[in-house]
């Protein structure tokens, strides 16, 4: 139980940190989508161990296979499954683990729960499972990018005590974040959380931070209320992260420090004559629906668990005694989890896309009203982009049928005819 995700866009992860591999089956994915391994390889590569000296030594290349869904580079709507098999790994580390119970780890709540222990590299808990999120993310990026041409772009915004302040939501972007090894986009913080890193794992020691995510032209109206809130469906994503403590989105728990005045976002028109937010401590939510601005969250990362300092723990046969970590981790998991809150954001979002077409893009809004056309958002939003590709798509279709006609020699009547076809309503 508990190793799928999603309602319409639907992930299912399978897999051990010391098995044969790890990967994911992602099922409703919409037929026609353009799909290369490489698109999926590109986000495992910023995901993979062994990338840098600060992050676990051990070494995988984690290259996919698609092994179905995907016919001539397009996906045919079918379940898209993707393996990884593991190449590098060393039970052996885990001989004295398998005894004793890593401190704050998941083997202990993990033989609770199931009364049975496979530690070597963590089984299950592993942040090797979040491969699949990863490839499934990289697939939901693609569609929320061609259908609503959204952006994802994640940061490491504080490693212990070293923050980047005063980050640009409307720019800021993954050029900038891949440029170091931290994936902070502003080169002096990442100099010192970079340096932080170093000197903790020297020691031994672990530390934690918070990773920031921003979506850009996410569509106004995505976000089913009540209990499938936008914000609530993104804690739940980012919180069944390894490793994640804490969400806040928008103003988060700092807003709990300002009066409403203070904390409103006022909303003006903008030059199109749209309703605009004219700030954004709503994080791009209120009432658990995108109002379409630029969505902006976070996800507190704590201290790798398993560290290489002596510590004070239980035997599983109720010993007290004593456990260094052994095995290859993460002094810090921040650098690697940003692709992975991406790609949970990504899944969400692209859920929430599928559910708005179904239930509230298919017939059109009456005039005038908040719905016609949707005021709400910069995009003005997944109607109008939705509605514009299929308007693009029927005219070059009736372009195409004309010029058949014509060619046929049928005469002007079946090209008028075609080219003259109503629209069908979306
Ligand atoms: C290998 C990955 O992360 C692993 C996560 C992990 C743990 O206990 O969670 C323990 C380490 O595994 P091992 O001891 O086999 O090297 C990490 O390297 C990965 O994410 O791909």
């Amino acid at each position: 139980m508990g190793n799928t995700f999603g309602r319409l866009f639907r992930i299912s992860t399978w897999g051990e940190s010391h098995g044969g591999g790890v990967g994911v089956t992602i099922d409703g994915v919409p037929p026609h989508l353009p799909l290369a391994v490489e698109d999926i390889q590109a986000e495992l590569a910023r995901r993979r161990p062994g990338q840098s000296r600060i992050v676990t030594p051990r070494n995988e290349a984690d290259a996919a296979e698609i092994l179905s869904g995907v016919v001539d580079g397009l996906t045919v709507g079918t379940p898209v499954a993707v393996l990884v098999r593991n190449k590098d790994h060393r039970s052996g580390d885990y001989d004295t683990n398998a005894v004793a119970y890593r401190p704050s780890h998941a083997d202990a709540t993990y033989d609770a729960k199931y009364g049975t222990r496979a530690v070597a590299g963590g089984g299950r808990s592993s942040a090797r499972e979040t491969i699949g999120r990863v490839a499934g993310g990289a697939v939901a990026k693609k569609m929320l990018a061609a259908y609503a041409g959204v952006e994802i772009v994640g940061y490491v915004q504080r490693v212990l005590d070293v923050e980047l302040t005063d980050v640009d939501h409307a720019t800021v972007a993954e050029a900038d974040v891949e440029a170091n090894m931290i994936r902070c986009p502003h080169p002096p913080t990442a100099e010192r959380m970079i340096d932080l890193v170093d000197g903790i794992r020297r020691t031994g020691n672990s530390v934690g931070g918070v990773v920031e995510v921003v979506a850009r032209n996410v569509p106004a109206g995505l976000g089913s209320p009540v209990f499938d809130k936008l914000e609530a469906d993104l804690a739940k994503a980012c919180m069944s992260l390894p490793a994640s403590k804490g969400f806040e989105v928008g103003s988060g728990f700092d807003g709990t420090r300002l009066t409403g005045f203070d904390h409103n976002d006022p909303f003006r028109l903008d030059a199109d004559g749209r309703t605009r937010a004219a700030s954004n401590r709503s994080g791009g939510i209120q009432g658990g629906i995108a109002n379409g601005e630029t969505i902006v969250l976070r996800v507190a990362f704590k201290p790798t668990s398993t560290i290489g300092r002596v510590q004070q723990t239980v035997t599983r046969g109720g010993v007290e005694t004593e456990l260094r970590g052994k095995g290859r981790h993460d002094p810090c998991v921040l650098p690697r989890a940003v692709p992975m809150v991406e790609a949970m954001v990504a899944l969400v979002l692209a859920d929430a896309l599928m559910a708005q077409v179904a239930q509230c893009e298919l017939l059109p809004r009456p005039p005038g009203g908040v719905g016609a056309p949707n005021p709400l958002g910069p995009a003005a939003v997944a109607g109008s982009v939705l509605a514009a590709k299929q308007a693009a798509l029927r005219a070059a279709a009736a372009a195409a049928a004309a010029a058949q006609a014509a060619a046929a020699g049928g005469g002007g009547e079946g090209a008028a005819a075609a080219a003259a076809e109503p629209e069908p309503a979306l």
